[in-house]
């Protein structure tokens, strides 16, 4: 008598951002026979790169955190790890451009004293606040750690009105609360679910002395989330099928999945759709989740990037944040685009720009041109060699309150159908972290459902 070799699960993820990516890769390591399909002719989703003549472009800056510990195993698993590293200790720039007597510059770092006290010296002599409104930030931050950011009455409240309960005036709102909350929510703190506020502020601020060290890529993104994406799953015997929409997933009468593209129709036992809300609204199957239509009332918001590319250096630093002035982060990117022949490629980071997305370049080159001579001397010399917008209109969804209840998790109603994607209830905003996060957590879904043994890559999850 010979055994009977059941043929090995298999699994189509749709979607190759970064929640599809982990899952694919999650799902490999495990045994499946997995088929990544996405719909662009790259992988990364919404944090990709492209060319524009002799540059390499990332469609919008991005930055993470030491906490962001996902994202931190991703980088790792892909070996991407040394391309976008962490700085030593947070130290950020902070100029503020409004000030009559003319800009000031402060600076938001940490020491390596314990929580909360590794603030502690940086907040006493951060000049854009006067005395008072520093020692209301210490009480509001102490006051923040006792929030438990999972409790859903929080995630109905606006983050503006707790910190207005808590003392805080406009001017810390603007120059401490928003300055960090603008480009990690993609929200200002009135349009804000506080249980998402407290979420970013307690796990990067309270947690550990080193969790707001800010991460970023020296490299383009796509050499990450494309180029080493793609041969790490390569490596784990993915099949990647870029340049392919999936059309319909549909259930046959053996409770296996069928899952078609106008190439071909892929008949699987576990599907992951990790693609955005509206996408995953349309591909899935009736009765696969209780309220389906919860999927749209999920908004998004916008975010900008403004290039410029100057004959000569301008900036002495890798980046900064600014206040008193429409632009909020400028970071160098000369090293990162290719750009050689001594001029400089600085990359400007807009969040939460609702009002000027849609603006006609001319308008935003006559808004920022402007604004960068005030907040950088040597740009007022400088000659623009270039000058462009990217536009990401839907960049993430909006953390508005009330937004929790509506993030379904991975489990679906549907055996062996699993959802993913940064906007799912990761607990986290729209973030590479969550992205990443919701991989991990549809793929262990899966491999639970399928019996197989595996581990959570995160201690913390372990
Ligand atoms: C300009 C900008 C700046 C940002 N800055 C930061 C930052 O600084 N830090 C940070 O952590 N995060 C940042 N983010 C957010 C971060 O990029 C996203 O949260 C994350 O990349 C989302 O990943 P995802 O896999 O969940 O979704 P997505 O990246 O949206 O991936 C979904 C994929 O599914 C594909 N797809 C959709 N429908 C189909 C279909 N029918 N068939 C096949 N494929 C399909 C899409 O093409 C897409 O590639 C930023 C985003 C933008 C746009």
């Amino acid at each position: 008598m010979t055994d009977r070799i059941s043929p090995p699960s298999s699994a189509v993820v749709v979607g190759g951002g970064l929640a599809g990516v982990t899952t694919a890769l999650r799902l490999a390591e495990a045994g499946l026979a997995v088929t990544l399909v996405e719909g662009r002719p790259r992988l990364g989703g919404l944090a990709f790169s492209f060319r524009r003549g002799d540059l390499t472009v990332d469609n919008g800056q991005h930055v993470y955190l030491r906490c962001c510990t996902a994202y931190r195993w991703f980088l790792d698993r892909i070996g991407g790890t040394a391309l976008a590293p962490v700085q030593d200790r947070l130290d950020v720039p902070v100029l503020d451009a409004a000030r009559p007597a003319g800009s000031r510059l402060g600076r938001l770092q940490r020491t390596a004293l314990p929580v909360p006290l590794h603030l502690a010296a940086s907040l006493a002599t951060y000049p854009h606040l006067s005395l008072a409104e520093r020692a209301s930030v210490g009480r509001a931050a102490l006051a923040l750690r006792g929030l438990d950011p999972a409790d859903p009455a929080l995630d109905g409240v606006d983050f503006a009105t707790w910190l207005h309960r808590h003392g805080q005036s406009p001017r810390t709102v603007e120059a401490l609360w928003d300055l960090v909350g603008v480009a990690t929510l993609n929200a200002r703190a009135a349009d804000a679910s506080l249980g998402l506020a407290a979420m970013v502020f307690k796990t990067g601020l309270l947690s550990e002395p080193g969790a707001a060290d800010i991460g970023w890529a020296r490299v383009p993104l796509g050499d990450l989330h494309d180029t080493l994406a793609r041969t790490a799953l390569e490596a784990a015997g993915v099949r990647v099928v870029t340049g392919t929409r999936v059309k319909d997933v549909v259930r046959d009468g053996h409770g296996r999945w069928l899952v078609g593209t106008d190439a071909e129709q892929l008949d699987t036992d576990t599907v992951v759709l990790a693609t955005a809300q509206r996408e995953t609204h349309a591909l899935l199957p009736d009765g696969a989740l209780d309220a389906p239509d919860r999927l749209l009332s999920i908004g998004t918001a916008p975010i900008l990037n403004v290039h410029v590319v100057y004959d000569r250096p301008v900036l002495r630093r890798p980046f900064f944040a600014a206040l008193g002035s429409p632009v909020q982060w400028v970071f160098d990117r000369t090293d990162a685009s290719g750009l050689t022949g001594g001029g400089q490629y600085l990359a400007l980071s807009q969040s939460a720009v609702q009002d000027e997305i849609d603006a006609p370049v001319a308008e935003l080159r006559a808004r920022y041109l402007p604004e960068l001579e005030r907040l950088l001397p040597p740009a007022r010399t400088a000659a623009v060699r270039d000058f462009f917008v990217t536009r990401e209109r839907t960049a993430t969804f909006a953390p508005a309150p009330g937004v929790g209840r509506l993030r379904p998790g991975a489990l679906t109603r549907a055996p062996g159908l699993y959802l993913a994607g940064a906007w799912t209830a990761t607990g986290w905003p729209a973030t590479m972290e969550g992205a990443v996060r919701s991989g991990l957590t549809a793929a262990g879904a899966a491999l639970a459902a399928l019996g197989r043994p595996h581990e959570h890559p995160l201690k913390e999850a372990a």
